[in-house]
């Protein structure tokens, strides 16, 4: 279990990225949904032992993070948002060095296991082919493949399908929601379709803050008949926004349609729609310029 308690940092340039955080994560996969710029990368990296927070606590089962790093860095599998390759270096020669280093000592026991990870990775068939030449697809599951070595307890992926085509980010979800079986894993994206795809347990974090906790089912459910939508004029936008509380709006066959929450049918030819994740992402990041969040 990881528990987070009173979290704080404040950069050296007066940014608060993570404002008196408090999470407990049990095992599974659980997503951490925020904008850019909400602290995400912040706290991913304390909980990696990557940086200091100015004040707080953080424990996994035994372990006091701060105070014992080198513990948590031996259960721990971290795939970062900047990930870099060395890039005149196979992927078998990358996963082999990473074995030993993470203690896999007997030389004939470590090859099975790395062209077993390659095989799980999908990336068998590349193993003697440069890093440098990898697709983004193919470098995101690498990654996946280094940050599991040594079965951690406790993997952190920091926004991991930004960028991947649609069956490459397919790939990944599979591979990803093999490993919340055994482990906590925390997924940091602001892609709200990754959550719902993945996650049992998510967390909406903006501003350095987590604004609220829950299954994504039953978050999105608390909005159930109070998102209503709309095609209207582009030109009409800035209106709308002016007197509604306007959660989303897309282009659909050249036509604005905006998505909107109202407690009551608000009528002016909105319809009521099945809303789902994306309302409840973008209702309550909303918060508090608009409609009070109450659950
Ligand atoms: N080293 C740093 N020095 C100063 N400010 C920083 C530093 N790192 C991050 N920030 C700022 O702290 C805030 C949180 O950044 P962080 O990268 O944690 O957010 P994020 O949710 O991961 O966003 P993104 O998805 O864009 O990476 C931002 O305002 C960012 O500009």
């Amino acid at each position: 279990m990881l528990t987070i308690k009173n979290l704080n940092k404040t950069y050296a340039n007066g940014t608060q990225a993570l404002n008196n955080v408090s999470i407990t994560l049990e095992k599974g996969m659980f997503g951490l949904l925020g904008p850019n710029g909400a602290g995400k990368s912040t706290l991913m990296k304390t909980i990696a032992t990557l940086q200091l927070a100015d004040s707080g606590a953080i424990t996994f089962n035994d372990i006091d993070v701060f105070k014992q790093p080198e513990e948590l860095r031996k259960i721990l599998g971290y795939l970062p948002q900047d990930f870099g390759v060395y890039p005149k270096v196979t992927a078998e020669m990358m996963l082999t060095h990473i074995a030993k280093v993470k203690g896999i000592t007997n030389t004939k026991e470590r090859k099975e296991y790395v062209l077993e990870l390659l095989n799980k990775v999908n990336l068998y068939k590349f193993r003697n082919r440069n890093l440098g030449d990898f697709s983004g697809g193919m470098r995101q599951r690498f990654g996946i493949a280094q940050a599991i070595i040594g079965n951690p307890q406790l993997i952190i992926v920091d926004e991991p399908t930004a960028g991947l085509d649609p069956m490459e980010r397919n790939r990944f979800h599979n591979l990803l929601s093999e490993l919340g079986e055994n482990a906590v894993v925390i997924l940091s994206t602001h892609i709200v379709d990754d959550v719902i795809n993945l996650c049992h347990e998510m967390a909406v974090f903006n501003e350095g803050k987590i604004l609220v906790k829950g299954k994504p089912q039953e978050l999105s459910d608390t909005l159930n008949q109070k998102v209503y939508s709309k095609s209207i004029e582009k030109s009409a936008l800035a209106d709308y926004e002016a007197h509604y509380n306007v959660l989303t709006n897309y282009l659909r066959a050249g036509k604005l349609n905006i998505n909107i929450f109202s407690e009551t049918p608000p009528g002016e030819g909105f319809l009521p729609i099945a809303n789902d994740l994306e309302d409840f992402y973008f209702y309550s990041i909303s918060r508090p310029k608009k409609a009070p969040l109450t659950l």
